[in-house]
């Protein structure tokens, strides 16, 4: 099946523009994202067909030259954009390289349909490569799959002219020109259409995966801290015990909670006492494991959850990072602030009708404990304040100093 190519490239440069239209309309007035390079890529690139499109009507310097120019410029725009919603630098004479190398070869080949087709497709093709490298930062989990379908695009795109590269310079371009509808030039120019659109949808989405990923990260993490916030550390306590009560397994929380945090507030000041939140955090966070989870309950107070931890494990951590908060220095302003903190710990299997609640009032009641016994230690709870029937006193949960 042999398409008519005139026909491809009218439909290249209709969908080229239209596309460049609508981002355009997205983009208006936000310079931050790339989306206008995006769209004066696709615009260059519509131009550039434009003039494919009067091979033999026009003058060569226009349908060869200039037309491929455009192409590489498109490319370049191509490059801006990615650098520029990644926030890196794109210097503009990486622009008026790939420019001036094609208007050059294109001059000094003009007779040599082959050799012409071959150098320009190479060109093309190392663009889209160099394009591909950019964007690997942003190809990481939980990135999003717009990334992966600009990916997808880009590098069909690269095949279809590394091919034609090959085809070219084993004489199996078609001898009448580009716009001769022959299979490989049918297959070239499709490719191109529907790649184009692949490449620039999986750019709107990764623009929409960032806000996403934006959003959730706010919705998730303690503005001042960067650690989960109250309501993604409920969440995962609330997870962790449903599943060791339906596993049979274990859980651990602690609640660590600064001392006389109040004090430092009223004579160092709360800007003083937000950089005593961060270094407690920072100390909980180096010594957890992966797997742990530190997370900000509300003002000076952090949960710690330890998946599948008993309570013995849980307390030598517990101690373990109430010495390393004590044994750390704050530094506010050349002064060294002096920080402990006490620790509520509640460790244990959880029974059918165990809630996260009664582990979250187990490790603070141990937690008041602990602030009531001095401060500065960790006091431990392995059970859970249960319901009792009516007519029995509820017994006093068991606790252990250490
Ligand atoms: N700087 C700062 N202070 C906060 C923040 N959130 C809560 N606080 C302050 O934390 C202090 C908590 O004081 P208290 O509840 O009396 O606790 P404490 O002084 O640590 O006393 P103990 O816990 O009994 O040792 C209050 O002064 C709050 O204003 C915050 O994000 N930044």
């Amino acid at each position: 099946m042999h398409a008519d190519v005139p026909t491809m490239l009218l439909m290249i440069i209709i969908s080229s523009v239209a596309m460049a239209l609508a981002l355009a309309v997205v983009a208006w007035g936000q310079r931050r994202d790339g989306i206008a390079w995006w769209a004066t890529g696709l615009l260059l690139h519509a131009l550039g067909y434009v003039l494919f499109s009067g091979r033999g009507r026009i003058p060569d310097g226009l349908s060869i030259v200039l037309a491929n120019v455009l192409l590489a410029c498109s490319l370049s725009a191509l490059q801006a954009a990615v650098h520029q919603f990644m926030g890196r630098p794109w210097p503009r004479w990486h622009m008026a390289v790939p420019a001036a190398f094609i208007a050059l070869v294109m001059w000094a080949l003009i007779d040599h349909y082959p050799l012409r087709v071959a150098t320009a497709s190479l060109c093309y093709a190392v663009q889209i490569g160099l394009l591909l490298a950019a964007l690997r930062p942003m190809a990481r989990p939980g990135a999003g799959r717009g990334v992966l379908l600009l990916g997808l695009g880009l590098g069909v795109q690269m095949m279809v002219l590394l091919l034609r590269t090959a085809m070219a310079l084993w004489g199996q371009q078609h001898p009448s020109g580009l716009l001769a509808s022959d299979l490989v030039q049918s297959l070239t120019f499709l490719m191109s259409f529907l790649t184009v659109q692949l490449a620039s949808l999986g750019f709107v989405f990764m623009t929409r995966d960032r806000l996403d990923e934006g959003n959730r990260r706010l919705a998730t993490t303690d503005a001042l801290t960067g650690v989960a916030n109250r309501r993604s550390a409920i969440f995962a306590l609330e997870r962790d015990a449903a599943r060791a009560q339906r596993m049979g397994g274990s859980v651990a929380l602690m609640v660590v909670d600064i001392d006389h945090f109040k004090r430092i507030n009223d004579s160092h000041g709360h800007l003083a006492g937000d950089r005593v939140l961060c270094h407690v955090v920072n100390v909980l966070s180096d010594r957890v494991r992966t797997q742990d989870l530190v997370g900000r309950y509300g003002g000076e107070e952090f949960l710690v959850l330890l998946p599948d931890t008993g309570l013995d494990g849980a307390l030598v951590l517990a101690e373990q990072l109430r010495q390393s908060v004590q044994q750390s220095v704050c530094h506010w302003q050349g002064q060294a602030l002096a920080v402990t903190v006490s620790i509520g710990v509640f460790g244990g299997r959880l029974g059918s009708g165990d809630t996260w609640e009664m582990v979250l009032d187990a490790a603070d009641r141990a937690l008041y404990q602990a602030k009531q016994a001095g401060r500065n230690r960790v006091q431990a709870s392995n059970s859970l304040a249960r319901a009792e029937p009516q007519s029995m006193a509820a017994p006093e949960p068991s606790t252990q100093n250490i």
